[in-house]
């Protein structure tokens, strides 16, 4: 895996979650959650709906404030979306902007942080030519078939160069064929650039596949019941590592945890 060279040497974490804790008005969703994200780690968090997940996932992006606890990123604690974290949701459709083209969606971080025209035009073409998206700058999102869109929208969440991408069940709206394509985008996309990640997914398979670690939520309120470190090793392949005999061994784990609340 390719860690990034250009993360302060002294940092180990990306992300510090210590002792979160979440009270909605009417009830306590998250109580005492501490983990830490490593550079270039893709770290899944599943566990039956309704736990948290997108609760905790939006604490770690500043998009929400816990009640209790802290989310510190590069050793300093959050306030609001730092500049080097992207968010990326399932549903494209409402997360892209449709009277917009493409290249522009795409360059909207880099317009937002004051990046001239010209850079904003280049980069979001360097970064649609990554996620096999070149040509398509100025088309409109609603041209694209789902899967393309989500790729723009990944496209959208690399551009500023992120060094956390925070991914909220991103493929769970694209068919079976397509979801394989994007998660392995995914695996390519860290190797490459050492971007570290936190995924939410419904799909133990998937969690288990993309995953270095497998944090699985549950109770009310819900905590981190079980770390599951993923000893696949790299480079993981949608066949062969999907049949292979561990692969199925630690789906069971994850599964075991699950159903045991
Ligand atoms: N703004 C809010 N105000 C009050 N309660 C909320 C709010 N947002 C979420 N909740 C509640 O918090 C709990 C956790 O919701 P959350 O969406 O984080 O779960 P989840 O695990 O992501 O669910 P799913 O897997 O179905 O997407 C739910 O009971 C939900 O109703």
């Amino acid at each position: 895996m390719a860690a990034d060279a250009s993360y302060p040497a002294e940092a180990t974490a990306v992300l510090a979650v210590d002792s979160l804790r979440m009270t909605y008005p009417t009830k306590t969703v998250l109580a005492d959650i501490s983990f830490e994200v490593r550079p270039a780690e893709i770290v899944c968090l599943v566990g039956p709906s309704g736990i948290g997940k997108t609760t905790l996932l939006r604490c770690l992006g500043g998009l929400q404030i816990a009640t209790t606890g802290s989310v510190r990123t590069h050793g300093s604690a959050l306030g609001g979306t730092p500049r080097h974290m992207s968010v990326v949701f399932q549903d494209y459709s409402r997360s892209l902007l449709p009277w917009m083209r493409v290249g522009a969606n795409v360059a909207l971080p880099l317009r937002a942080a004051g990046v001239g025209r010209s850079e904003r035009t280049r980069r979001a073409e360097q970064v649609l030519g990554e996620v096999g998206l070149e040509g398509t700058s100025d088309m409109y999102p609603w041209q694209l078939s789902g899967g393309m869109q989500q790729r723009v929208a990944i496209a959208r969440a690399l551009v500023d160069n992120p060094r956390v991408l925070l991914m909220d069940e991103p493929f769970a709206s694209v068919d079976a064929q397509t979801r394989f394509e994007l998660e392995d985008l995914t695996l390519r996309i860290r190797a490459e650039t050492g971007v570290a990640a936190v995924l939410v997914t419904h799909d133990i398979d998937e969690a288990v596949y993309l995953g270095d670690r497998v944090l699985v939520l549950s109770g009310a309120p819900a905590t981190i019941a079980r770390s599951v470190d993923v000893d696949l090793g790299q480079p993981r392949d949608q066949l062969s590592t999907r049949a292979g005999h561990r692969f199925g061994e630690l789906r069971s784990e994850v599964l075991r945890e699950i159903r045991r609340y």
